[in-house]
């Protein structure tokens, strides 16, 4: 008995011991980023979840810009936000893909005090009926465009004094965080937003800039609608493992994590147990998240192997049967 306490105190003071030196050396320090009375500016934001977040970012006191090619989508947009809020916003027409429109828009928009780079294209389709302007395309909006965009805004971004702190946030996806199959294009697109939000975070934290990637499941967007008519049907299964979402809900968890200065943001727990899966060496800023990424590393391992397992099981089934029709 005696053996049995002094092993769940010694199991005790470990813990307690863990969380102080994980609270000691958690890097980069969470900080909360302001939204009110700040200038927020949103690519993708005619639509979707950057339209959602622009709505939110409004209703909360912030100026909102927003960036996406079509005009009469930009127009409608600032229409239903000004129905619904009495406040206008900023439209700014231009393709990421394009650096000097880019440019001209965040130069005539003001100092950016957060940057929520939201644009994406995706295509779900197998890579061998995929063209290679698709792929080049996905690449391009979604990777070669977030430089852009953060390109052109960071030397203002970095030069604002006494505005306090500043975010750069990007959207990424689960398809960002595990390959699916037929996203081959799109999660390598996304995957390379990891990086891109990794090394800029080291290289902007003395400016007081904190960056924030975030991953949300299937959500109910326009773009989303068009993407579910022509998908695999195998993407569809393997991405159900994750549920879907309602564009307010996710745009209001990614508005809270971006001001709560969170690295990584995710959107439900399911979300969360891939960000501990898959954390490897990103930032993280919660010394709490910190405890569960350690403790709980190997188990939600396990855990994704399982769900591996069950993904390979779907494909082996429909392969099998895609051979005995044609056979
Ligand atoms: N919906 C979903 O299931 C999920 C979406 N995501 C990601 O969330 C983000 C938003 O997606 P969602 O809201 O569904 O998308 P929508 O298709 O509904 O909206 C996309 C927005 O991006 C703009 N856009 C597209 N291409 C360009 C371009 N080349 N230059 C400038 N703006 C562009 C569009 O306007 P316009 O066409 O006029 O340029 C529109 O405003 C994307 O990055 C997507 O990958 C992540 C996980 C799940
Ligand atoms: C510990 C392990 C837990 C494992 C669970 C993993 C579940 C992953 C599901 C991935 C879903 C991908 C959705 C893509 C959404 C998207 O970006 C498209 N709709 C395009 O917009």
């Amino acid at each position: 008995m005696a053996a049995i306490s002094t092993l769940f105190l010694f199991f005790i003071i470990f813990l307690v011991s863990l969380l102080i030196i994980l609270a000691l050396i958690v890097r980069p320090r969470s900080v909360k980023i302001p939204i009110k009375s700040r200038h927020v500016f949103i690519t993708g934001g005619s639509s979707g979840i950057g339209l959602a977040l622009a709505h939110r970012a409004v209703a909360e006191g912030a100026r909102v810009s927003i960036l996406a090619r079509s005009t009469e989508k930009l127009d409608e947009a600032r229409r239903s936000i000004q129905l619904a809020t009495c406040v206008g916003v900023a439209t700014f027409s231009a393709d990421v893909r394009d650096f000097d429109a880019v440019s001209k828009a965040v130069d005539e928009s003001g100092p950016i005090d957060v940057l929520i780079v939201n644009q994406g294209v995706f295509i779900g389709k197998e890579l061998e009926k995929q063209s290679h302007e698709e792929v080049k395309f996905m690449i391009d909006v979604n990777l070669v465009g977030s430089f852009n965009v953060i390109m052109a805004a960071l030397p203002a971004m970095k030069a604002r004094e006494g505005r306090g702190p500043a975010s750069i946030s990007l959207v990424s996806s689960q398809a960002g965080q595990a390959g699916i199959y037929g996203y081959t294009a799109y999660s390598a697109s996304k995957f390379g937003l990891q990086g891109l939000a990794q090394a800029l975070q080291q290289e902007v934290i003395s400016d007081d800039i904190h960056v924030t990637l975030l991953f949300p499941p299937d959500t109910d967007t326009p773009g989303y609608e068009e993407e579910q008519k022509k998908r695999p049907e195998l993407t569809s299964i393997i991405a159900a493992s994750s549920g879907s979402m309602k564009t307010k809900e996710v745009a209001k968890i990614c508005l809270d994590g971006i001001k709560a200065g969170k690295f990584t943001v995710t959107c439900h727990y399911i979300g969360f147990l891939l960000s501990i899966a898959s954390a490897g060496m990103s930032p993280q800023g919660s010394f709490w998240v910190a405890f569960i990424e350690v403790m709980f590393g190997g188990l939600t391992r396990l855990v994704s192997l399982v769900v591996q397992s069950q993904w390979y099981k779907t494909i082996e089934k429909w392969s099998t049967t895609k051979k005995g029709i044609r056979s």
